[in-house]
């Protein structure tokens, strides 16, 4: 892996603005998912390191806090573009750690900045309130105060934007950050707190411990220093880690597993939704919590649609991410191409029909799948599948479609596909998602807010309200 700046290849954690070994001196090493190819070793910090790491961000907190917005927001700006200056290496880092085609890595480190450039302006728009006094000689007002120091675990299945779509708002707020990344792709972390050092983060405002999730879990929620645990993960990593927050009640922030419905109706411009699939069931080889998990067509335009997505799916490049024109990587390991393969045979052991691709390849690799005929007794109507796999389910009509969409305990993203504007209120405002695509299957960004409902989560990221994760509010009742 050959980067322009090698000083972004970093085989240390970085805690209280300094690069750090494990005590033990363990390491773990960062594996190509591609090839399976040696890239580095990261430290496997425990408990002891962890606790420097909240000890040195309770050190900084006050002085990061004074600074006014103006000059967090100024050490946040330089920090983007610093982002933007090293695009290529940190997309190199992240399509060898983590397998996505490099275009889409590119892309991931736009989307990833864009999260810093948004909070460093929403840092200066922390604004509070003054309210009617409830008596002649009483003054009123609500104050917006940073929560203190701050944890974020984050996936490993996109690297940069995970992170910063936390970091971001909790340094903006005046907050402090011990980030643990996943274990599969901490250097594009690791990258990220290089860049954050040479913007002027102080030591102790951000760090990144590297190591056994347990065991750095369990010292993040068990401290009660730290006031707030944002994560994105896994649903079930989520309720464990909420339930180990509750004896200090932390204030909490969860993005986690989807279950999304893809719904082309019957009046749907059928080109439109093929391109929208495409991309919803297929970005980052489905490794997405907004992929399109189940995709319902209605019956008349069920065999137009399968053909025409087919055709698409067929010409998709599979390969290394940093082949040209790849656009399907690998899966993450093994262990998810065994699940994916796992839900295919299982839909195909209960009737469905293969109209293209599911084939293992060489190494985590496989070939985009459609399937046909799917019903609501497989697998991939009720687990996120998290791989290349479109299951194509029928609909007859606009209330069976909708009671079938909602019947997950998922909660996270929603896609449609109609043109008639009653049925595209009536069919938006019944979904029970947190975020729904209205002919689109790209919803992402750091303008609106995203997040989830019921198993998928809580709270919000990005927009205007995802600073207010890492704010607390004060009233102030004054006699005068
Ligand atoms: N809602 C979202 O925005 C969003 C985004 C990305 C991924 N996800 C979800 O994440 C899942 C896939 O990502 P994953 O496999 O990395 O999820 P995961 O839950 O296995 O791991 C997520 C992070 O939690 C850490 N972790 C795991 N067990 C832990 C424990 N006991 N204590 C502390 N930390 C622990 C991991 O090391 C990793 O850093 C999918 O379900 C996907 O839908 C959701
Ligand atoms: O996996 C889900 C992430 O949130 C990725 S994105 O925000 O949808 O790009």
């Amino acid at each position: 892996m050959k980067l322009q700046y090698p000083q972004l290849l970093k085989q240390q954690s970085y805690v209280d603005g300094h690069w750090c070994d494990a005590d033990n001196g363990k390491q773990q090493a960062v594996v190509n998912p591609a090839n399976g190819e040696l890239l580095a070793h990261v430290p496997m910090l425990g408990a002891a390191e962890t606790q420097r790491a909240i000890d040195a961000a309770q050190a900084a907190l006050a002085k990061w806090q004074a600074l006014t917005a103006k000059a967090r927001a100024t050490i946040l700006h330089r920090w983007f573009a610093l982002i933007t200056q090293h695009t290529e290496d940190l997309a190199l880092l992240m399509t060898s750690e983590q397998g996505k085609p490099l275009a889409e890595a590119r892309g991931e480190v736009a989307y990833a900045a864009s999260f810093i450039e948004w909070f460093a302006e929403e840092a200066k728009r922390v604004y509070g309130d003054t309210i009617p006094g409830h008596q002649t000689d009483k003054r009123l007002l609500v104050l917006k105060q940073p929560v203190g120091v701050t944890a974020a675990i984050t996936p490993w299945n996109f690297p940069a934007a995970m992170i910063t779509r936390k970091v971001a708002p909790a340094l903006a707020a005046g907050c402090c950050m011990i980030l643990k990344p996943a274990l599969q792709t901490p250097l594009t972390a690791l990258a990220l707190a290089q860049l954050a050092e040479e913007a002027g983060v102080p030591a102790g405002v951000f760090s990144v411990v590297t190591g056994d999730a347990q065991s750095i879990g369990k010292v993040l929620c068990d401290s009660p220093v730290v006031r707030k645990l944002s994560f994105t993960g896994s649903t079930a990593v989520g309720k464990q880690l909420m339930a180990q927050c509750a004896p200090t009640l932390k204030k909490l922030s969860l993005e986690l597993g989807g279950n999304a419905p893809f719904i082309v109706f019957d009046d749907a411009d059928l080109d439109a939704a093929v391109e929208g699939a495409v991309i919803a069931k297929y970005r980052n080889a489905g490794q997405t919590c907004v992929c399109a998990n189940r995709i319902y067509v209605h019956e008349k335009v069920y065999e137009a649609f399968a053909e025409k997505l087919a055709a698409k799916v067929m010409a998709l490049k599979v390969g290394a991410g940093v082949d040209d024109g790849v656009v399907i990587g690998p899966l993450i390991d093994a262990k998810a191409l065994e699940k994916v393969q796992t839900h295919l045979h299982d839909a195909l052991d209960k009737g469905a029909k293969l109209l293209c691709g599911g084939q293992p390849l060489v190494g985590n690799f496989m070939t985009p799948a459609v399937l046909t005929d799917v019903t609501s007794q497989m697998k991939v109507a009720h687990e996120e599948t998290f791989g290349p796999i479109a299951p194509l389910f029928r609909f007859h009509d606009e209330a069976e479609v909708i009671a079938m969409a909602n019947d997950t305990e998922f909660g996270l993203a929603a896609y449609f596909y109609a043109n008639n504007l009653s049925r595209v209120w009536r069919v938006a405002e019944a979904l029970e998602y947190g975020m729904v695509g209205i002919n689109t299957g790209l919803i992402s960004n750091e303008v609106a807010p995203f997040g989830g409902i019921k198993a998928s989560g809580l709270g919000r990221e990005g927009s205007k309200y995802g600073i207010d994760e890492y704010l607390e509010m004060k009233y102030l009742c004054m006699s005068v």
